[in-house]
């Protein structure tokens, strides 16, 4: 039995009574001199509060300020309420100390660029762990001599020596602020609360676009359970030889989520996954174990609608890697005559099945944390449109006049102007290196979005007809195809794979697989993942049908064969007829193909159709030998036997090709 904590249908809080947090936090990295049970007012501790009172916080959250304010010993506790007038003094400060630069604000209202240290570009996947007492609740069992990479493990043991060996002091000469946030609408029986302690004044405002940050949810939350979130630079003051004015610590980047105990703490960065800790290390590694206990799913996927021109609207999940295409597709605007589309969300997904047996998922985000370069107004008009204002940009370079700048704005912005690059240094078009980094990225409020649907806040959530897996293909895969059920659908999945992008620490280009597009955000053991997915196909569920994607295949000249972005709902027009039944799909070893002419290329030219869907035979035999190879290299004995015998009737029907 467990403890009931709060109710609903997205319900995170029956904390089964082996994880509950009412006593003590289970793996303790905090431990510490300070006896909480004896935290009840400031007076207890001995740092001052900058803002906010202390003593109206309920009694969970002082525990946990004292307990983290005693290891990192901040110079003062600010206490956020998110407000407009908190936004601005905390920005004019980051303006005056050069962390911010201001846009023409005219131009730009309310936008600012920030530029980060360069060795603090995007996620460190390589020092993310997942801690739990059992090392296989966090890993699959790889085979012996192999390393895994579907998730990285720690003992809380080794995570308590090497957090002893970095938590105290390391905000130092900083002020700790407190966000109070809400994944999903505040107060919803949908959404879940999180409390991020940070020494980042960065984070406390993109935790503002990105969460709903507000002083109720300290009466919401009364005596409940929160996820505990800490962030540190990990540069205590004073700080030498600090780049940008941005202080991080990258050699001693450490990311660890606590499922058990619904905890998080992250040291050494300040940039986007790593730091902003509502994102992936709640919304999908610690929420993905728990949905898992609980029947429900949190996935990287965008959410949109898509209405045809005869009215009738479908919504629609989809799980692409980093940088490939998520929030495009969920701002998509079509190039089809009569077609709406409507965003949801465009990064994560949490998503159960209703009393009806209907899939419903929400975005328990508020904004979007968009890669910029790439972004322009041919591609991506509603992006354009939704960063206008209350935007913060990282990594972008700008005019001397106060205009942004990115690798594709080339045609929208007078290039003859003076830019400075996003190490702050003069650029110019033709000269070597970029003039933003290629995992820059802009945060803006998703209530600005033009085509944020009118139900995207809705608790219920939004019924999913179709749940679509794709990534960077440059070979061999085609277009689009349907998978054959919900099992084959799952193993497709599994089977998931892309070239790197820069959203990560990988160099070079190389096809990696990123089952599900969670490698780097699994909160628990793959194989049991899978198998989950498998579970949760009922029989009195109306189950989306599953489709794979490929926007980026090149031809021989290393072009893109396909047009991509709006011409995109040519494909999601396929998808949709085929959720309504209707008998535009061929049979293929892989999965099911579009019959010739059922896409609608109306007004597109030299498109080679067949060269899209052109299936190598020498390339499938390849690549399901490899797949096989991956997933029995890397899940091993977890495995589900239904994804085996999917996998090995996919690798006959390709052998008899
Ligand atoms: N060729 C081509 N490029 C695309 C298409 N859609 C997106 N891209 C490019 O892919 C890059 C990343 O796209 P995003 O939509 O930001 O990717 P994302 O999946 O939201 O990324 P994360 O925020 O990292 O999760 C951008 O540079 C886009 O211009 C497409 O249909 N065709
Ligand atoms: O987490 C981040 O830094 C940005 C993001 O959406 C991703 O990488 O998928
Ligand atoms: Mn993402």
């Amino acid at each position: 039995m467990g403890t009931l904590i709060e109710d609903g249908p997205f319900n995170l809080a029956v904390v089964p009574e082996k994880h509950c947090l009412a006593a003590r936090l289970r793996h303790d990295s905090f431990v510490g001199e300070l006896d909480i049970s004896q935290v009840t007012t400031i007076d207890d501790i001995d740092v001052p509060v900058v803002k906010g009172d202390f003593n109206a916080l309920p009694l969970k959250v002082r525990q946990f300020v004292a307990k983290t304010v005693n290891k990192c010993t901040p110079r003062g506790i600010w206490i956020c309420d998110g407000s407009p007038l908190e936004v601005q003094e905390i920005r004019e400060k980051m303006e005056s100390r050069g962390q911010f630069h201001r846009l023409n604000q005219q131009k730009w209202p309310n936008c600012y660029v920030c530029r980060t240290d360069p060795l603090d570009v995007a996620r460190v996947e390589g020092k993310t762990y997942v801690v739990t007492d059992n090392r296989y609740e966090s890993v699959p069992h790889v085979k012996e001599g192999v390393k895994g990479i579907l998730g990285n493990w720690m003992s809380p043991e080794q995570m308590k020596q090497e957090m002893t060996g970095r938590l105290p002091g390391c905000m130092k000469g900083r002020t700790l602020y407190v966000i109070p946030f809400s994944m999903g609408p505040v107060g919803s029986p949908l959404s879940k609360i999180g409390i991020e302690l940070t020494d980042s004044n960065y984070v406390v405002l993109s935790m503002f676009v990105m969460t709903r940050v507000s002083p109720k949810i300290w009466n919401i939350l009364g005596d409940k359970d929160f996820v505990r979130c800490v962030h540190t630079l990990g540069a205590p003051r004073p700080v030498e030889n600090i780049i940008s004015h941005w202080p991080c610590n990258p050699e001693r980047i450490i990311i660890a989520q606590y499922p058990e105990d619904r905890m998080i703490i992250s040291f050494g960065s300040g940039y986007g996954g790593n730091s902003l800790l509502g994102k992936k290390c709640f919304a999908l590694r610690i929420a993905s174990s728990i949905a898992r206990d609980e029947g429900w799913l949190a996935e990287h996927m965008l959410i949109m609608s898509v209405t045809n021109p005869a009215g009738e609207e479908k919504f629609i999940a989809a799980a692409f890697p980093s940088a490939c295409g998520k929030t495009n597709m969920a701002m998509l605007e079509s190039s089809l005559p009569g077609w709406k589309v409507k965003c949801v969300g465009d990064d994560i997904a949490w998503m159960r099945f209703d009393k009806h047996g209907r899939l419903r998922a929400i975005n328990p985000e508020a904004g979007f944390f968009g890669v910029a370069p790439g972004t322009n107004r041919k591609t991506n008009p509603i992006a354009m449109e939704t960063l206008k204002s209350n935007t913060i940009f990282t990594n972008v370079a700008m005019t001397e006049d106060g205009d942004v700048f990115w690798e594709g704005l080339e045609k929208y912005v007078d290039m003859s102007k003076k830019f400075i690059d996003w190490k702050g240094r003069d650029w110019k078009i033709g000269q070597e290196g970029k003039a933003a980094h290629p995992n820059s990225r802009f945060c803006s409020p998703a209530s600005q979005c033009p085509i944020i649907h009118n139900r995207w806040e809705d608790p219920e959530g939004v019924p999913i007809d179709a749940i679509i897996f794709g990534g960077r293909r440059p070979e061999g895969v085609p277009l689009v195809y349907e998978s054959f059920s919900w099992e084959h659908g799952v193993m497709v999945g599994a089977a998931l794979k892309s070239e790197t992008t820069a959203a990560a620490e990988f160099k070079g280009k190389q096809i990696m697989h990123d089952p599900m597009a969670m490698r780097p955000f699994m909160g628990y053991n793959f194989g049991d993942y899978l198998q989950h997915w498998l579970n949760i196909n009922k029989p009195d569920r109306h189950m989306p049908k599953i489709f794979h994607v490929n926007w980026f295949r090149l031809d021989e000249q290393g072009n893109f064969m396909w047009p991509g972005f709006g011409d995109n709902i040519r494909v999601i027009d396929w998808i949709c007829r085929r959720c309504n039944g209707e008998e535009i799909a061929q049979l293929s070893p892989i999965g099911l193909l579009p019959t010739p002419g059922s896409i609608n290329t109306d007004g597109l030219d030299k498109l080679d159709m067949e060269g899209l869907f052109d299936l190598p035979k020498d390339y499938w035999v390849e690549d399901i030998r490899e797949t096989r190879q991956f997933l029995d290299d890397q899940v091993g004995e977890d495995l589900p036997t239904t994804i085996q015998k999917e996998l090995q009737q996919q690798q006959e029907r390709i052998s008899a090709m």
